[in-house]
Formats: C-alpha cells, sequence, structure tokens
C-alpha cells in the first residue's frame, strides 16, 4: 500500500518554513489505518517488547492499538504536569527553549524490555528525551518505531543502538 498518497503535506504549518506531515487523513483511511498498525507489528514482533510507549499526543494514536495487536502493554509518555503519579523526567531542546517528558516511575517493572512508538521522527530529540526516561526507569529499550521519517534531520544519529523501524521516508 502506498502509504504516502495517505499523509497530506501542509507547507508553513505550525510555523513558516515547515512541511507539516499530516496523519489524520491516514488516520481516517481504514485500509491505511489497518495496514500500518500490521506494519509496524509485523516489523516489530522480532525485538520482543514487553511494553509499548508512545509519547503525547501522536505517539498515543499508533502506540497504544500497536501494542494491542502485539499481545503487549501500552505506557503513556506525556507533557508536563498531566500525570497524576510520581515521575521520571526528561529535558529536550526546542528550537526556542527546552520541554519536558514524564513517565510515571511505577509504570513498569525494571528489566523490562520497551519499544518507543511515535507518528514521525523529525531532529530525533523527543525520541531521544524518551530513551532517557527508559535509561531512569532501568528498563531494556530494545527499538524504535515511526510511522515518517525525516531524513534530512539526521534524527536517528541522536538515538541509541537499537532497531529502528520506519514504514515511509522523506
Ligand atoms: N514536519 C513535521 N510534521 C508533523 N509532525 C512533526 C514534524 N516535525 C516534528 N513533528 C512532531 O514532533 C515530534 C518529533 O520531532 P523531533 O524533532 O524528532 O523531536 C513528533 O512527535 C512529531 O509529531
Ligand atoms: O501534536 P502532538 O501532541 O503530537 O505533539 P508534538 O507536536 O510535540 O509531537
Amino acid at each position: 500500500m502506498d502509504l504516502k498518497s495517505l499523509i497530506r503535506d501542509i507547507p508553513d504549518f505550525p510555523k513558516p518554513g515547515i512541511m507539516f506531515r499530516d496523519i489524520t487523513t491516514l488516520l481516517s483511511n481504514p485500509q491505511g489505518l489497518s495496514y500500518t498498525i500490521d506494519s509496524l507489528a509485523e516489523k516489530c514482533s522480532a525485538v520482543s517488547a514487553d511494553y509499548v510507549v508512545g509519547m503525547e499526543s501522536r505517539g498515543f494514536i499508533f502506540g497504544a492499538p500497536l501494542a494491542y495487536k502485539m499481545g503487549i502493554g501500552f505506557i503513556p509518555v506525556r507533557k508536563p504536569g498531566k500525570l497524576p503519579g510520581a515521575v521520571h523526567f526528561a529535558e529536550y531542546e526546542l528550537e526556542y527553549g527546552v520541554d519536558r517528558l514524564e513517565m510515571h516511575r511505577d509504570a513498569m517493572t525494571s528489566g523490562s524490555r520497551v519499544l518507543i512508538v511515535d507518528d514521525l521522527i523529525a531532529t530525533g530529540g523527543t525520541a531521544a528525551a524518551t530513551a532517557k526516561l527508559l535509561e531512569q526507569a532501568g528498563c531494556e529499550l530494545v527499538g524504535f518505531a515511526f510511522i515518517i521519517e525525516l531524513q534530512a534531520l539526521g534524527g536517528r544519529q541522536k538515538l541509541p543502538d537499537v532497531p529502528i523501524v520506519t514504514l515511509v521516508e522523506y
């Protein structure tokens, strides 16, 4: 299936110069959505993960059905102040300033094997910060999965040396 044809390009969003890769058009296509989740599950089965971790918010959209399909648990990584329990946190750089991601400290037992999932990798800052959260939790990062990779931004160079699954490249 040609997934790229289901992803809409919106120039200059959210700011001038950014080509936004809009996955809402892929999500609303039933064949596209099931193909996406099935393909991720097939490509990720070899890493034998215990949990999928997805980042707010588009990582939730793909991460939870992927975990369901793989028969494993899903753990949300959220933006600051959203999780009610004690959290691990990691900061990462944005174009201007820093942002922060949080994960419940008791989300998983140490030593768990974890797959990180998001819709898209650009500079890699979000995924690298999530990997740091797993390190704090004493978990074993076994891989990353993204629907889209923006290759020119070199995000994968920021990530630890584990398998990286992508479905569509620009
Ligand atoms: N061009 C983009 N289109 C849609 N979404 C994007 C785009 N660039 C970044 N994003 C979102 O930001 C993070 C990944 O950014 P990093 O620079 O790799 O941290 C990801 O959650 C995308 O949804
Ligand atoms: O749009 P979201 O919530 O997926 O966040 P981000 O753009 O930070 O990935």
